[in-house]
Order: structure tokens, then sequence, then C-alpha cells
């Protein structure tokens, strides 16, 4: 069974943990640096990211955050997440893990909107739509080349892929439809493939 960890310091953990589950995955509420080494992939929650990243500093998990990463096993970090993975942040703000090459507004949808549901289509994941919740959401201003981008709402993008990583501004967790969830276990199934096939 897939081991997959949700960065457990602070956000929508539980909730996350839950469509693991129903996906037919083992979910672990990571704490602590040494879990790190079990996990096939890893999900950064919603939550709030500044808050996130005193946290992350303080029990030092930013280097061996970016050390995962680097043994190319997948990361997905929704919403506040995202904000956690995105190589530049606008507005002159600091960036965090810098791994995937996109810039990210926060709280971008406006105040009278900090919390709405929208029906999206996603590439390759829900080409019919389905509902995503946005609560205080970012947006991503800028994809690399080597990003692919999955779905925009009202013509921003909200989902994006670049290799092992996975990104998207709003709450999967928070509705019953685990296709998201369901598609980033798909990459992590992929990268173990790979992997084996290096070591055998
Ligand atoms: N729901 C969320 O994760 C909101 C993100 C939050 N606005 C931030 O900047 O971190």
């Amino acid at each position: 069974m897939l081991k997959i960890g949700i960065l457990g310091l602070q956000g929508a953990v539980r909730e996350h943990a839950r469509a693991v589950k129903d996906c037919g995955a083992e979910a672990i509420d990571v704490k602590s640096i040494e879990q790190l080494e079990q996990l096939d992939g890893l999900i950064l929650p919603g939550g709030e990211s500044t808050t996130m990243r005193r946290l992350l500093d303080k029990s030092g998990f930013m280097e061996p955050l970016r050390a995962f990463a680097r043994e190319g096993k997948p990361i997905f970090g929704t919403c506040a997440g995202l904000i956690l993975l995105a190589k530049r942040l606008s507005n002159q703000e600091e960036a965090h893990l810098e791994l995937m090459d996109i810039t990210v507004e926060r709280n971008s949808f406006g105040r009278q909107r900090e919390s709405f549901e929208a029906e999206i289509a996603i590439a390759g994941v829900a080409e019919d739509k389905m509902t995503a919740v946005f609560i205080r959401a970012p947006h991503i201003t800028e994809a690399g080349e080597n990003v692919e981008v999955l779905a925009k709402y009202e013509g921003r993008i909200v989902t994006v892929r670049e290799g092992q990583f996975l990104g998207c501004s709003f709450h999967p967790e928070l509705t019953e439809d685990n296709r998201l969830t369901a598609y980033f276990l798909q990459m992590v199934e992929e990268y173990k493939m790979i992997e084996n096939k290096i070591c055998n």
C-alpha cells in the first residue's frame, strides 16, 4: 500500500487523510523529519502559509523537505501548500520551498469572495468538471515552460503539474470528489515504478 504523508504542522490535515484513505492508500500525519523517510509521496495542506513557514523553520523541516524533493518523490501542494511550493511569490514576498517554476499571488480572489465554490474542468482529472472549494485562495500568475496548466478559473491558473509536483489553489479534500487526490496517487505509483526499475 502506498504511504502518503500529510504535513501535520498546521491546516487541513485530517480532511486530506480521509481523501487519501478513501483512495486506498495509507495516510500518515507527518510531524517529525524522521517520518519523511518512510513516505512514497507528500501532501502540503491548505492553511496559512506564513504560519506554516514559521513552523517549518522552527522544526528544521525546510532542508529535509527539499532533500525529499531531490530524491524525485512526488509532492502535492494545496492552497497554502501551493504557496510553499512556488519559486516566486508576487508582491515581493519571500518564497519558501522554491520547487515549482511558478509565480503565485496570495489571497487573489478579493475580500468579498473569501470563500466560494466553483465548477472547474481539470485536464486529465475531471474533464467533465468538478466542484472546487476556494478559501482565501491564491492563483498562479506565471507558469514556466515545463509546467502543465491543468485548470483555469475565470482565466486564472488554479491547477498545475511540473513533473513530480502537483499544485492547486483550492481545497480538493473538502468535497467527496477524490479525483485529484487519486491523480496524485497515480503520480506516486509512477514514481515508485521508475524507482524500482533503477534499483533492480
Ligand atoms: N486556504 C488556504 O490555504 C489559504 C492560504 C492563505 N491565504 C495563505 O496565504 O497562506
